[in-house]
């Protein structure tokens, strides 16, 4: 359980990242109903809940994937409820995806350096088709790229081809891609999914050193140890409502989380 507090996560931090009274409708099911949740400077917040319980919901209308049928997304204080998705990622919101997505047919480094700034990656990509010409803002974007590969553990991998390598490590690539833009926040939908135990304990560490560091971290995991190990808060969903939030211990505690996971609807409580 995540115990040693992070000053930069302390309570009284600015607000980074806010969903304000979203609700999302498909049809007639209301798969976010209400939500609203701060996350602030520093923090590492997770958000859980069973099996359709509206977490990918409502982690696509922060991303901007979907838009919401009410209700508002702000980030660093400006309402964005209806900025598209890349405007999102320009304004330092990254994200991972659930399904690794990385382009198999470009080396690892490769694939670190378009997460660089998109006025680079055009040059980067243009430089590609010209006989892989490099320019200065490329060679600095390479070796920021290897530091983030070291980082993360792959810098011996750093020329090889991405579709040569393992899941485990394919994620830890698109990591070190969210993290070349310099994000203000990370936003990860469950980077745990298909990891064995051994990788998911690396990836737990790595995400702790970044957010000690100060970086803020929003997470979608059904990994539940995983979860209260990183975050310092915790929001807990269940049939689109926000049932619960807190630390850890408060949210284990919590009779309504209990009965969500534990309860009638026992069949889910695996995750
Ligand atoms: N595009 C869509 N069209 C219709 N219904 C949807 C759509 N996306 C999600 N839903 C429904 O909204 C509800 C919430 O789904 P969501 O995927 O957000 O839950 P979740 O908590 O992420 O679930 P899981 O843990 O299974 O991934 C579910 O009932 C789901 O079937």
């Amino acid at each position: 359980m995540r115990t040693q507090a992070n000053p930069r996560a302390a309570i009284d931090a600015p607000v980074l990242m806010s969903v304000q009274r979203g609700v999302k409708r498909f049809g007639g099911l209301c798969a976010v109903d209400n939500v609203s949740f701060d996350v602030r400077e520093g923090e590492a917040v997770g958000l859980i809940g069973p099996n359709g319980a509206g977490k990918s919901t409502t982690f696509n209308l922060i991303t901007g994937v979907d838009g919401l049928t009410s209700g508002d997304v702000f980030y660093k204080g400006a309402r964005i409820t209806g900025t598209p998705l890349h405007r999102r990622s320009a304004m330092g919101m990254a994200r991972t995806f659930q399904i690794v997505r990385l382009f198999g047919g470009l080396t690892v480094l490769e694939n670190v350096m378009l997460g660089f700034h998109p006025a680079l990656v055009d040059g980067f990509l243009a430089s590609l088709l010209r006989m892989r010409r490099v320019a200065a803002d490329e060679r600095r974007c390479a070796a920021r790229a290897m530091e983030l590969l070291q980082f993360v553990g792959l810098a011996q991998r750093a020329h090889d081809l991405v579709a040569h390598l393992p899941h485990g490590q394919q994620r830890l690539i698109e990591i070190a891609r969210a993290l070349a833009s310099e994000p203000g926040i990370l936003l990860l939908d469950e980077p745990a999914a298909g990891l064995n135990d051994e990788e998911t304990a690396a990836l737990g560490r790595m995400l702790r050193q970044l957010n000690d560091d100060g970086l803020t971290i929003l997470i979608v995991e059904h990994d539940i140890g995983f979860i209260m190990n990183l975050c310092h808060r915790i929001v807990v969903l269940d049939h689109g409502a926000k049932i619960a939030e807190g630390d850890a211990a408060t949210v284990q505690s919590d009779p309504k989380v209990i009965e969500a996971y534990l309860g009638v609807r026992g069949a889910h409580a695996q995750h």
